[in-house]
């Protein structure tokens, strides 16, 4: 099933979300804690001229990790090389990369979780030591040849920070984990790519679109779109709040800014009657894989206090029943 409020990347919208990209910091709107950190140790790094220190990102998709990473290149004036774990199969990909690159240079692995233990292996090495041992030829005859590598700047992405081995995380000089947008941010973002697109709209839209975005850029960048898709449709030369409004209806999306899939999982929690349940029963029941329930589905309604997680599974909140409209009906001390 196609989500509106869909994380995933459409192929056909990758282009223009290249597009609606920022490059600077002053188009990066939001995550000021982690803006603020990056700025100062992107100045220290380029006063002393040496390659910044190795970078992870982790958090939900959509937050804009890998914008953060083009604008660091951009800012430390480096080249960047972008890749993801997937592409990585064998340690002599990683050991090509890593070759070919020159010194300040910065290498992007995104869902680096995914990386095999035979490539991880050689990423330690070459982060930490900036030397790769790689082996010639196999049984007696094989050989361990020693390869220094330039000073690079290795930033990582993840989804999945719990699925980072500890010896991987420990080598990143910083990490930092992405939030969720508040709408008045979402409301920049939305306005300046309007801008971009060329296409204008009012404040009360923007608002609105943000409100329904579940906290995340690509989302409020997509749902932009399609609001303009229903105004270029009507003629309108501003895209106005009323029909807005009346497009957001129209695609399913509540003001909440769940979807059919979040509203499943919440009237899962809430048919469950304070009992928690397992991730896979929640998966089982939603159709989807255990990944995108942890990864894509839950933060969000964690963050904004709508599903609870224990050590016996999910449960439900006193606010999924408010928001859900339901009465909650429970016998003294058996729910909270
Ligand atoms: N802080 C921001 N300000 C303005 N636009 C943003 C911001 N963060 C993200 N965006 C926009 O949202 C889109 C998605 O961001 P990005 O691709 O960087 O997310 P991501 O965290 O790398 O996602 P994934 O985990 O799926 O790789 C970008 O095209 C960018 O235009
Ligand atoms: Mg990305």
């Amino acid at each position: 099933m196609e989500r509106l409020v869909e994380i995933e990347r459409f192929e056909n919208e990758e282009s223009l979300e290249t597009t609606l990209r920022p490059s600077a910091w002053s188009e990066y709107i939001g995550q000021e804690q982690i803006k603020k950190n990056l700025g100062v140790f992107i100045e220290a790094s380029k006063k002393r001229r040496e390659a910044l220190d190795h970078v992870l990102f982790f958090g939900p998709p959509g937050l804009g990790k890998t914008t953060l990473a083009l604008i660091i290149a951009n800012e430390m004036n480096a080249n960047i090389k972008v890749t993801a774990a997937p592409m990585i199969e064998k340690s002599g990909d990683l050991a090509a990369i890593l070759t070919n690159l020159e010194e300040g240079d910065i290498l992007f692995i995104d869902e680096i979780h995914r990386l095999s233990p035979a490539v991880e292996e050689i990423l330690y090495s070459s982060m930490e030591d900036f030397r790769i041992d790689i082996i010639i030829g196999s049984g007696p005859a094989a050989q361990t040849v020693k390869i220094d590598l330039p000073r690079f700047t290795l930033i990582g992405a993840t989804t999945r920070a719990g699925m980072l081995s500890n010896p991987l995380r420990d080598r990143f000089g910083m990490n930092f984990r992405m939030q969720f947008y508040s709408p008045e941010e979402l409301a920049k973002i939305i306005l300046q790519a309007s801008v971009k697109l060329n296409k204008e709209i009012v404040h009360e839209a923007c608002i609105e679109i943000a409100k329904r975005s579940r906290g995340t850029p690509r989302i409020a960048l997509r749902l932009l779109r399609r609001v303009r898709d229903f105004a270029d449709v009507a003629n309108e030369e501003k895209i106005v709040h009323s029909r807005t409004k009346f497009a957001l209806e129209e695609l399913g999306i509540n003001s909440h800014g769940f979807d059919e899939m979040d509203i499943k999982l919440l009237n899962l929690l809430i048919g469950a009657k304070g009992k928690a349940i397992g991730l896979s029963t929640i998966a089982a029941s939603l159709s989807e894989d255990e990944g995108t329930v942890e990864d894509v589905l839950e933060p969000y309604l964690i963050a904004n206090g709508y599903l609870e997680r224990t050590s016996k599974g999910r449960k439900a909140t006193r606010n999924t029943y408010d928001v859900l409209n339901v009465n909650f009906e429970y016998e003294e001390g058996s729910l909270f």
